[in-house]
């Protein structure tokens, strides 16, 4: 696939360097209100060119088409999805999930099961404002891991009822940011179509089993 990165400007490591992750221990908290919670570390994943590089080659991507206002429409991002048990890409995508499951064993109580991810391929994909509500989020407190790579986009949070500032996290080149707590529930996300010219990302999210 034709999605390239421009060089490797940020990827202090070059571009031949293999994926690694580093400690997780410096991870930072924000507490949003409302019971819902995020957890960033920023250049998490070192050498994430080159696994953006991987997985755009590697990873079956689906484009799907969903009914909206009684129309179907193109989802405006490329899609794969790993169920529990099922081998992932890449291993170093293994090594972050087990990783994630051990910092929050204590306070998940289980690990980090499936992963979902997501092609945005220029400034055009995006996704909606939404919680990740179609499992056991809807009901229950639960964490959604999200690792980035590619070029960074912005990550939108804002309170689903109330109002509120919105918060901003830029998410690419290896960053970090876990949601927890009541976060799918009372807090929404997204990530806006830009209209300037922007390279291609790939998010990959971590679950426990039975949250979507
Ligand atoms: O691109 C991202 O990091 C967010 C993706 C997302 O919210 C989702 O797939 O549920
Ligand atoms: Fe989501």
């Amino acid at each position: 696939m034709s999605y390239q990165l421009q060089g490797s400007l940020f990827d202090a490591d070059g571009p031949e360097a293999g994926p690694a992750l580093g400690p997780l221990g410096g991870i930072g908290r924000t507490v949003l209100g409302h019971g819902a919670w995020i957890d960033v570390l920023p250049g998490w994943l070192r050498g994430a060119d080159a696994l953006f590089e991987r997985l755009v080659d590697g990873v079956p991507w689906r484009a799907e088409r969903r009914e909206m206002y009684e129309r179907v429409v193109d989802v405006p991002r490329l899609l794969a999805f790993y169920r529990e048990g099922e081998a992932l890409p890449d291993p170093v995508l293994a090594e972050a999930r087990d990783a994630l499951g051990a910092h929050y064993r204590a306070e998940l109580g289980e690990p980090f099961a499936t992963a979902g991810l997501c092609l945005y391929r220029d400034g055009r994909d995006s996704v909606a404002w939404h919680g990740d509500r179609i499992g056991r989020g809807d009901r229950e407190d639960t964490m959604v891991a999200i690792l980035s790579v590619g070029q960074a986009r912005p990550l939108l949070l804002r309170p689903l009822a109330g109002g509120g500032p919105t918060v901003r996290r830029s998410l690419g080149h290896g960053d970090l940011l876990v949601m927890g707590g009541s976060c799918q529930r009372t807090w929404e996300h997204a990530v806006p179509k830009s209209a300037g010219a922007v390279g291609p990302r790939i998010s990959i999210q971590f679950r426990p089993g039975g949250v979507r």
